[in-house]
């Protein structure tokens, strides 16, 4: 099952853990009523035939997918784009992952400013919401290859933090103060 913890404020190497001592963990549905951020899980090895994976993609329309590797030999610019990929940012629309090899953290922050890491491995389908400020690490083993859905052309611009008044951001804060809505996904 993925987990998710609260990190610890040492600013050694951002591919360790980085626990709290004790370890304070964080269950699915707070890390959805604080960020919206969505999990689901997906065994099937045999993406094409997956009922879950078709149900979500069909239900958000998901039209476009692609598969991104991260490592030294598969990404160009390595460093740059990992860099960038640590640097909180947010995106105009949903960043979804679906994770085939290899492991990573995807770190949020809660309403206090606080990160929470979001480990991901194989079968681990995390869906970022528009307007949420994130960050990404590979771990220490240094790779991984992920599936990534869109709807419509892929735009995949990072827009840093500070970017408090896109329309994207002022659109995230409401839903937040709202309370997230479940989306169902229905057989
Ligand atoms: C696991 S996919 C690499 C990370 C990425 O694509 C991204 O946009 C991070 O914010
Ligand atoms: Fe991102």
């Amino acid at each position: 099952m993925v987990q998710v913890w609260y990190m610890d404020d040492s600013d050694s190497d951002q591919r360790e853990e980085h626990h709290r001592q004790p370890p304070e963990f964080i269950d699915l549905d707070t890390l959805f009523n604080i960020s919206g951020v969505e999990y689901f899980k997906i065994n099937g090895k045999d993406l094409s035939n997956d009922d879950l994976l078709n149900k979500i993609k069909r239900e958000r329309n998901y039209n476009y997918e692609d598969e991104i590797t991260c490592s030294k030999e598969c990404l160009q610019n390595y460093d740059e784009k990992l860099k960038n990929f640590y640097t909180e940012h947010l995106h105009t629309d949903e960043e979804i992952r679906l994770v085939m090899e290899g492991s990573g953290y995807f770190d949020v922050r809660d309403k206090t400013d606080k990160w929470i890491r979001i480990k991901v491995v194989p079968g681990d389908l995390i869906i970022i919401p528009k307007g949420r400020y994130h960050r990404f690490t590979l771990d220490v083993n240094n790779y991984i290859k992920a599936k990534r859905y869109f709807v419509g052309e892929p735009v995949w611009t990072p827009h840093n933090r500070p970017a408090d008044d896109m329309e994207c951001r002022k659109e995230y804060i409401e839903s937040l103060q709202q309370g997230f809505k479940c989306r169902s996904i229905v057989a």
